[in-house]
C-alpha cells in the first residue's frame, strides 16, 4: 500500500505543503511512542518504621531523607531502582503530620493510593515496636487489595527479633518477611520475593490502568516549583531537597481531584536547576524527555510578563511530540486590567498554532484557580484519548465534501475518497484522496473535524494520502 499512496504529513495539525513526507502506520498509529513503563513498588506504613531506610537500602544508596523524626519524608516520590537485571520505581510515601489525630486515616490513604498507582505494596512494621492500631487499621485496607502486598517486618537487626515477628501473622497479610533497612539484612531475599509478585506487565503499560502521566514545563521562573508544591499541598517539600545531596526522585505522585497524577520527572523541579552556563541546554533536554514521558503537558506561561521566544520554543516542543497541552497563564495575581488586554493581543498573536489548547488563569502564589487544571487536564486527555468509528467519520466526511467541495488542482477536482482514524494519542486519521488537497482546503477540514468531534485540549493528526496515476494504468 505504501507504494501507491504518497503521504503527505504535518505533525502539529496544521498541515503544511512544506513538510516532510512520511508514512503512517495503520496499524500503530500511536508512532511509536518513547515511553518504555517500569512497574512501581509503593513502600507504605506509619511514621518512623524505616520506610526511607528501607528505600535507600533498595536503591543503593545513601542519600535519601532519613532523620529521627516522625513524618520527615514529605511526599510521595518515586527512585528508580534495580535488582537482578529488573528495573522498577520504588516509591516512597509520607506527608502526614507527626501529632495529627488524622494519623491513620492518612495512612490508611497513602495505602488507597498505592493500590491504585503500584504493581506492588510493602507495608512496613517495625518489628520491635510489634503492630499498633495504625498497623492494624492500614492492614485491613490492603487485605482487600488486588494489588500483592508483601508484609516487611523491620528493624529485625539479629536473631533475637525473630521472634517478635511470628506474631505479625496476626495482621492477615501472610507471611511477614524480616529485613534490617539499616543493615541490609534480609534485604535481598525481600527484593526476590518482589520480583516474583510483579505482573509481567506494569500498570502504567495498561490503557486507563495507572494514574495519567503530566509533564509540568515552562521557561526557567514561571513557577513551576511553586505550583508543584501548591498542588502537592506540601510547602515544605522543597526544603530536603538541597541541591546536589539527595537522590533524584524521579516522579512525584500527587492527588488532584481525589484522583493520583503522576507529574514525571519532577526531580529538576525540586532541587531547582542552576542557571549555570550550558543548564539551559539541558534544561532544554530535560523538558523534552518529560514531555515525552508524559501523556499531557501543562506549559506554564508567566502571565505579568509578554510571551517570550522561550515560551514559544516549550509549546513547539509539546505540539510536535503529539502531546495533549493545558496552557497555564501563572502569575494571575499580578495581572492588572492593562496588562490583560495586552495578553489577549499576545495570545491571538502567539498562540494561534495552538487555538485548541485549554487554558487556565491560575497563581500558584495564592492558590487562584489552581483547581481548574483537573478538569482542564481531563478535557485534554479525553481528546488524546478519543476514537471516532469509521462509519461516522466517513458520513461526516461525506456531507463536508459535498457540501463544500475542494478547489481544483492543476486542472482537475481531487476526490476525497475515504478517511479512517489510524490512532489515538494523539487522534491521527488519514485521508485517501485523487489529488492534493489545498492547505486552506486541509486546514477548513482539520477545523470542521474539530467542530465536528470536539478535539480539545489535543493537536490531532491528519496525513493524506493521494493516490497516484500509476496506480491507475492497470485498470
Ligand atoms: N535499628 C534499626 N533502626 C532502623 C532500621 N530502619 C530504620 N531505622 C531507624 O528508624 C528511624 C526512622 O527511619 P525512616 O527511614 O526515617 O522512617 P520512615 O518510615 O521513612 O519515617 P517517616 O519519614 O516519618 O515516614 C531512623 O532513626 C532509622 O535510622 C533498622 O532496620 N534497624
Ligand atoms: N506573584 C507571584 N509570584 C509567583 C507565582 N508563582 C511563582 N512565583 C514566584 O516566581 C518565582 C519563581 O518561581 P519558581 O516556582 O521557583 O519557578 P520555577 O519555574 O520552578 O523556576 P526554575 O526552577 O528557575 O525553573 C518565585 O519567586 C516565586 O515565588 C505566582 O503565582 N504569583
Amino acid at each position: 500500500m505504501t507504494e501507491q499512496f504518497t503521504t503527505e504529513f504535518a505533525g502539529d495539525g496544521t498541515w503544511s505543503e512544506e513538510s516532510d513526507w512520511e508514512v503512517v502506520d495503520l496499524e500503530d498509529g500511536t508512532d511509536g511512542e518513547a515511553h518504555v513503563p517500569v512497574p512501581t513498588v509503593a513502600v507504605v506504613g506509619r511514621p518512623n518504621v524505616g520506610k526511607s531506610t528501607l528505600v535507600n537500602r533498595i536503591i543503593g544508596r545513601r542519600e535519601a531523607v532519613v532523620e529521627d523524626i516522625p513524618g520527615v519524608t514529605r511526599d510521595r516520590v518515586s527512585y528508580e531502582a534495580n535488582w537482578s537485571g529488573r528495573r522498577f520505581l520504588v516509591q516512597d510515601t509520607g506527608g502526614w503530620e507527626p501529632d495529627a489525630k488524622g494519623l491513620q486515616q492518612s495512612v490508611a490513604r497513602q495505602a488507597e493510593l498505592a493500590m491504585q498507582t503500584a504493581d506492588a505494596i510493602l507495608l512496613v512494621v517495625d518489628a520491635v515496636v510489634g503492630a499498633t492500631a495504625t498497623d492494624e487499621a492500614v492492614a485491613k485496607v490492603l487485605r482487600r487489595s488486588k494489588t500483592p502486598v508483601l508484609l516487611v517486618a523491620n528493624k529485625v537487626d539479629d536473631g533475637r527479633t525473630e521472634s517478635e515477628v511470628a506474631a505479625l501473622w496476626s495482621l492477615g497479610l501472610g507471611q511477614p518477611h524480616s529485613v534490617s533497612a539499616t543493615h541490609g539484612r534480609g534485604t535481598g531475599d525481600l527484593l526476590d520475593e518482589v520480583l516474583a509478585a510483579l505482573p509481567e506487565t506494569p500498570r502504567e503499560g495498561i490503557p486507563g490502568g495507572g494514574p495519567r502521566r503530566v509533564a509540568l514545563v515552562g521557561k526557567p521562573n514561571v513557577g513551576k516549583s511553586s505550583l508543584l508544591n501548591k498542588l502537592s499541598g506540601d510547602e515544605r517539600s522543597v526544603v530536603h531537597n538541597v541541591a546536589g545531596t539527595t537522590v533524584d526522585p524521579v516522579d512525584s505522585i500527587v492527588e488532584l481531584g481525589g484522583r493520583p497524577w503522576r507529574f514525571v520527572d519532577t526531580a529538576g523541579l525540586r532541587k531547582r536547576v542552576s542557571h549555570a552556563s550550558g543548564a539551559e541546554f539541558y534544561a532544554s533536554l530535560r523538558t523534552k524527555s518529560a514531555i515525552e514521558a508524559a501523556e499531557v503537558a501543562i506549559l506554564l506561561i508567566d502571565a505579568s510578563e509578554p510571551i517570550s521566544e522561550q515560551d514559544l520554543r516549550v509549546l513547539s516542543m509539546v505540539a510536535d511530540a503529539g502531546r495533549a497541552l493545558v496552557i497555564a497563564f501563572n502569575k494571575w495575581d499580578l495581572v492588572d486590567e492593562d496588562r490583560r488586554l495586552q495578553l489577549d493581543r499576545e495570545v491571538d498573536r502567539d498562540l494561534v498554532r495552538v487555538p485548541w489548547a485549554q487554558r487556565v488563569n491560575i497563581s500558584a502564589h495564592t492558590g487562584r484557580a489552581v483547581q481548574k487544571l483537573v478538569p482542564a487536564l481531563d478535557t485534554a486527555l479525553e481528546s488524546w484519548d478519543k476514537r471516532i468509528p469509521t462509519g461516522r467519520l466517513n458520513n461526516w466526511l461525506k456531507e463536508v465534501v459535498a457540501a463544500t467541495p475542494p478547489p481544483m488542482r492543476g486542472g482537475r477536482l481531487p476526490r476525497v475518497m475515504f478517511a479512517t482514524q489510524a490512532g489515538t494519542r494523539p487522534p491521527t486519521f488519514v485521508l485517501f484522496t485523487t489529488g492534493f488537497l489545498e492547505a486552506g482546503y486541509r486546514r477548513f477540514l482539520e477545523r470542521r473535524l474539530r467542530e465536528e468531534f470536539n478535539f480539545d485540549g489535543s493537536p490531532v493528526r491528519i496525513s493524506v494520502r493521494v493516490r497516484e496515476k500509476r496506480d491507475r494504468r492497470g485498470r
